[in-house]
């Protein structure tokens, strides 16, 4: 009877294994419904007060000054009561708290001690907030939502990418009519050719013009030449093509002065020149010399071209998309100021905290942190700004090179032919060979 009952218990558990390991894969929000969350939301109620005076967020009623005898004696009292907090709420993807701050309180130790509390609750992370006055509101995330990310969606919009997916579990888009310049930078291995890719297939089939400018001799851009309307192999040919393009900024200027208007998304659907998406892989190797003189000259003419087009371009149609692996002062003081003229930053993983301070420094200092923090293991990982001004951790959706490739020749028949681009190219080559 013995043997009979306990091989009946093996089963049950190891069916219960099954059962969970299944429900885990297949429905993780269920999973945590009946299993993380309740232990995590006890976890955070059996140690709410030990954590809170830990950190600093318990308070004393008394005084912090008080008299003993004739002494005025100074310190800490050791009653400190720790504010009170709501039951723990579940969320989709971990549980919600509010704290009701004491008077004098306000939310700035909460979010000093966020990395604190998750590390106490044993979740990965948690954000602080404070919707409304008197009020701090905890939302902790049980895991990593990077780690397997679903895929996004949202709505088709002319010059708008989706790319992948927020850390929020919202849709981490790219638009250029919002944020019309983009950086992104992120050491090899990082996820920077995966992210062009997936740019490419978002773009390929809407009414622009690509224009591929790749100093690696064209191994990376080269492959989507069938959708691109340009490709620059070498720094000599990108001058041309960003010469060209300069000149034909100074065109649209004169359409626009001419029909009254102060952009061309002003003009008739009819009339409106074909938006321009620029695309540099490898930005680094435009501002690199090799010390001559005529290096020299043409890093800064290409740097004083892709300056221009990110001063004027963003209301004539022409956008910039730069990729490198990093982007320090080293190259120049044009680097620096282009930086300032590329609102939208993508860092994935960097070698040094150098070139993540360099791309995300000007706009927030947490953000450099959370950069510094991506591993080797999280490939296309990234922290990004958003069009609302903010910024977070998000991930592409992976699109192998064979995807845009083939993205790219299906939709061949809607590359826009430039022709003072072409020209321009076609120029430069013969020089370049005249030259050789
Ligand atoms: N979003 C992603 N999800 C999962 N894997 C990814 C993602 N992005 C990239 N990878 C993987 O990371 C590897 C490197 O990606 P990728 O070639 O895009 O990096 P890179 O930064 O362009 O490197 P390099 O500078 O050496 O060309 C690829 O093998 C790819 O499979």
């Amino acid at each position: 009877m013995v043997p009979i009952a306990f091989a009946f218990l093996l089963a049950l558990l190891a069916w219960v294994l099954v059962a969970g390991a299944y429900l885990r894969d297949r429905y993780p929000v269920v999973f945590w419904y009946l299993t993380g969350y309740p232990v995590t939301a006890l976890r955070v109620v059996r140690t709410w007060r030990k954590v809170a005076q830990l950190n600093d967020l318990a308070v004393s009623p008394r005084p912090a000054r008080g008299l003993l005898g004739n002494l005025v004696v100074k310190g800490d009292s050791l009653q400190a009561i720790a504010p009170r907090i709501s039951f723990p709420r579940a969320t989709r993807t971990g549980l919600s708290v509010v704290v009701r701050l004491h008077p004098g309180q306000t939310p700035a130790p909460f979010i000093q001690a966020a990395d604190a509390l998750a590390h106490a609750w044993r979740v990965h992370a948690v954000r602080v907030t404070s919707p409304e006055r008197g009020r701090a509101f905890l939302l902790a995330t049980a895991a990593d939502p990077l780690r397997r990310p679903g895929l996004a969606h949202a709505p088709a919009v002319l010059l708008s990418a989706l790319v992948g997916i927020l850390e929020s579990g919202g849709a981490w888009v790219m638009n250029l009519r919002q944020v019309p310049h983009w950086l992104i930078v992120g050491a090899t291995q990082s996820g920077k050719s995966t992210l062009m890719a997936r740019l490419i297939v978002q773009l390929a089939p809407q009414p622009v013009a690509l224009i591929g400018i790749d100093c690696k001799g064209g191994m990376e851009l080269g492959l989507f030449e069938s959708r691109l309307s340009g490709l620059a192999t070498s720094r000599r040919e990108a001058v041309a093509v960003l010469g060209s393009l300069v000149e034909e900024m100074a065109l649209r200027m004169e359409i626009c002065r001419m029909e009254g208007v102060r952009s061309i998304w002003d003009l008739p659907d009819k009339t409106r020149p074909v938006p321009v998406v620029v695309l540099v892989d490898e930005l680094a190797e435009l501002y690199l010399t090799d010390g001559t003189r005529d290096g020299k000259a043409e890093a800064e003419k290409c740097s004083t071209l892709l300056l221009r087009i990110a001063q004027l371009g963003a209301t004539l149609g022409l956008h910039l998309v730069l990729a490198g692996q990093r982007v320090g002062s080293d190259l120049g003081p044009g680097a620096t100021a282009l930086r300032a003229q590329l609102s939208g930053r993508i860092c994935h993983r960097v070698n040094d905290p150098g070139t993540a301070e360099m791309v995300l420094g000007d706009l927030n200092k947490d953000a450099v942190t959370v950069a510094q923090s991506i591993t080797t293991a999280e490939q296309g990982v990234a922290v990004c700004t958003s069009s609302q001004g903010g910024w977070g951790r998000a991930r592409s959706h992976l699109t192998t090179i064979d995807d845009a490739r083939k993205a790219a020749g299906s939709h061949a028949h809607l590359t826009p032919e430039l022709l003072r681009v072409r020209r321009a190219l076609l120029l430069a080559g013969t020089a370049g060979g005249e030259g050789a």
